[in-house]
């Protein structure tokens, strides 16, 4: 048997406050934290209060939802509220993903099996090919589609009559949707990063769930540390739960939380060794900034597409890091947490 190196490289699911799902194991534990109703879902109260008056209007005229489109980082709940919306609705859900449907036959054929008023449920909807995408313009317009029958001369395209049905498209990136796809959804939903207090209840709510005797005050100390995401929230429950079985008596008390995180290395903002990588990166290697993504990818050895959907937004949302024309610029905020001198008299990209 030979090793290798990367053997002992940790996975890059290791990463403990990542907003994406780390395993199949971990997306079950989140379906059975799921809520389903819309009264249990926590915070979001625009986009909540936007969807329960359109869902009510919809069923009482017992017509379909108009399309919703769903948006913001990993992990704020975005799948979670598809469901609950097929759920209030009264409806079943379809559920699939841009990169999955390939040819425009994947998507005729879910399309024709919708019953009246169903919702189809698109994650990464920004993924969508070109090809499978026109096929959905009509779809969304006229509950109509048009496929194409046989091949060369003897194709011809046959128009097919659908059910009245609701698409909810999920996307972390709404800036990579065409425009006429954007404009074909009739409601759109910006989710927004949670507080701390919204974060507490979701997981004081999943602890209830888990069984998992918790403080008040332990609740509060993950739910700062989560980096505004319930996804890390309830994760970060589970692991500091782990350690009060192990270490303490199951309790999970601030003390526990705070020395379980303290080993998990997230720091009490709640960011883990990428972000502060990423601001170090910035402000050593590079001045504070302006530097363009690619740099910082290139230098802190993550993808780009991953530094900007998933580390960034939460570290620009807090102040830590300025998204600007001319690139990425380290704050004040950033050289605090770090313990660094921040530079004087107008470097740093002139913010000070
Ligand atoms: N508003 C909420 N209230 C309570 N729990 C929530 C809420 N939003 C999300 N969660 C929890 O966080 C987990 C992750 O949410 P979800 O899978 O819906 O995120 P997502 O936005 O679809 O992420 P991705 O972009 O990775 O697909 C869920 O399993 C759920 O338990
Ligand atoms: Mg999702």
């Amino acid at each position: 048997m030979s090793i290798h190196t990367d053997d002992f490289a940790p996975p890059p699911a290791a990463r403990v406050v990542s907003a994406a799902p780390a395993s199949p194991q971990e997306e079950a534990l989140e379906r059975a934290l799921r809520p389903k109703l819309l009264q249990e879902y926590v915070g979001q109260a625009k986009a909540r209060e936007q969807l329960e008056i359109f869902i009510g209007a919809a069923r009482k005229r017992g017509e379909a939802l108009d399309h919703v489109l769903l948006f913001g980082p990993p992990g704020l709940g975005k799948t979670t509220l598809s469901h609950i919306i097929a759920a209030e609705l009264g409806v079943q859900l379809r559920q699939t993903s841009g990169p999955v449907l390939e040819k425009p036959k994947d998507l005729a054929a879910l399309l024709t099996n919708l019953e009246k008023n169903d919702v189809l449920f698109i994650d990464e909807i920004h993924r969508l090919s070109p090809v499978v995408e026109e096929i959905l313009y009509p779809a969304l317009e006229d509950y109509q589609i048009d496929i194409m029958i046989g091949e060369g001369p003897a194709a011809r395209s046959i128009k097919l009559d659908l059910q009245p049905f609701t698409l909810v498209g999920a996307t972390t990136r709404a800036g990579m949707l065409t425009n006429p796809l954007r404009d074909r959804f009739g409601i759109v939903a910006r989710l927004e990063f949670y507080t701390p207090e919204e974060l507490a209840r979701i997981v004081m709510r999943s602890a209830g769930l888990l069984g998992a005797p918790i403080d008040p005050a332990g609740g509060q100390e993950i739910a700062r540390r989560s980096r505004g995401t319930p996804r890390i929230a309830n994760r970060l429950l589970r692991r500091v739960r782990d350690y009060a079985d192990v270490k303490g008596d199951g309790r999970i008390t601030q003390d526990i939380a705070q020395r379980a995180l303290a080993m998990l290395d997230v720091d009490p903002q709640g960011f883990d060794i990428m972000d502060r990588k990423l601001l170090e990166a910035v402000i050593h290697r590079f001045d504070g900034g302006p530097v363009g993504l690619d740099n910082i990818a290139a230098s802190i050895g993550e993808e780009s597409g991953t530094i900007e959907d998933v580390i960034e937004p939460y570290l620009i949302q807090q102040g830590y890091l300025q998204r600007t024309p001319r690139g990425r610029i380290a704050t004040l905020a950033a050289y605090r947490h770090l313990g660094v001198a921040a530079p004087q008299g107008g470097q740093g990209g002139g913010l000070f």
